[in-house]
């Protein structure tokens, strides 16, 4: 380990982010009612120019008036390349009560971006008398969103989470596809025998994402899957991003957010298996040793770690 020590990411669950564009208000009341941890309500690419103004004002409605419960909930904001970005964030936190806990700022470029939002928010805040100041949750989405990856995790004590956005990533990095997550048709290697064997174009910014996330102690998420559709091709990638260390995803439709807690909460077996290995490894330093057996395979001092993620992970959804 460093001489620093990696910070923990939040305590909270955040298994499933559930979208709904601010221009439906009438879905509102059903993403409360949801398994979701977490809920965004959207003011960018969900609304069509127009209706920014009146999704606007239906954000503010729901979150003074909608009981959000126990979830954690957000409001993604417009980029910062668009003439809407700083009304979203005077508007909501001078008009919305206490119950906004993240805005959610897309396709940041670097950690300038953030410094931006943070002094307006800072402002309104101070304007207005807030003792609850919003926190902050990024999409990683962009060129050169990826390759400031760390900087914008590091840009300010509001920072929560970071998602990967496949759509945009897809667009910014110029890649052949009009897939959003998952497999892409076209990403294959060919076996000695000419059969197709597909790989994961996800995998780069994931870790590069997760990676910046552990570092800076933030909560690394895995972004939409548009084919909602698809539950195996939403598992599959919602599987590949949990093992590479991220802690939920989003969904874009509502039959997306059981598939996404099913993945992110740890089965029963997982548990019980983290367990023996913490057991064995206890018995292995009462014994005076640093490795052990289990199961016919090494244990040591490692699995320890590796076991009390899942375990962390368990204790934190059943509380
Ligand atoms: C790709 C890049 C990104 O930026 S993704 C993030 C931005 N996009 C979004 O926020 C889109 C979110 N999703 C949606 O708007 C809708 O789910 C879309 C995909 C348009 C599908 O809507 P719709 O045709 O009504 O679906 P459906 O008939 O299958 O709905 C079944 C029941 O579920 C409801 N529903 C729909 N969407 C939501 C939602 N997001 N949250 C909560 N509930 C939702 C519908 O109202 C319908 O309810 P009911 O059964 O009639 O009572
Ligand atoms: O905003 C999300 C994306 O995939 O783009
Ligand atoms: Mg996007």
């Amino acid at each position: 380990m460093s001489f620093k020590v990696q910070p923990q990411a939040p305590s909270m669950p955040n298994r499933c982010q559930l979208f709904g564009p601010g221009s439906r208000p009438a879905i509102f009341e059903k993403m409360a009612a949801s398994a979701a941890d977490v809920i965004n309500l959207d003011l960018e690419d969900s609304v069509a120019p127009d209706d920014k103004p009146q999704a606007r004002a239906n954000i503010i409605e729901a979150l003074n008036d909608v009981d959000w419960g126990t979830k954690t909930v957000s409001v993604r904001i417009n980029g910062l390349d668009t003439p809407y970005w700083y009304r979203d964030v005077v508007e909501v936190l001078e008009k919305a009560g206490d119950r906004i806990d993240r805005f959610m700022i897309p396709k940041v470029g670097n950690a300038g971006d953030i410094y931006a939002v943070d002094a307006l928010a800072s402002a309104v805040e101070a304007a207005m008398g807030r003792t609850k100041p919003v926190r902050f949750e990024v999409i990683i989405e962009t060129a050169a969103g990826l390759a400031h990856v760390e900087e914008i995790a590091a840009a300010s004590p509001r920072m929560e989470a970071m998602s990967l956005g496949a759509a945009d990533y897809a667009a910014s990095m110029g890649m052949q596809t009009t897939g959003i997550g998952g497999t892409q048709e076209n990403y294959y290697m060919v076996a000695p025998d000419g059969s197709h064997h597909w790989g994961d174009p996800w995998v780069a910014p994931i870790t590069a994402i997760v990676a910046a996330c552990r570092t800076h102690g933030l909560l690394p998420v895995d972004g939409p899957f548009g084919d909602f559709s698809d539950d195996q091709g939403f598992t599959a990638q919602a599987r590949r991003s949990a093992t590479l260390g991220m802690v939920g995803k989003w969904a874009i439709h509502p039959k997306q957010v059981a598939l996404a807690n099913e993945v992110f909460t740890p089965s029963e077996a997982q548990i019980t298996e983290a367990r023996e290995i913490l057991a064995a490894m206890e018995q292995a330093t009462k014994d005076g040793s640093g490795a052990a057996v289990y199961k016919g395979r090494l244990v040591d001092l490692a699995s320890i770690r590796q076991a009390e993620v899942i375990v962390k992970q368990a204790e934190l959804i059943t509380g």
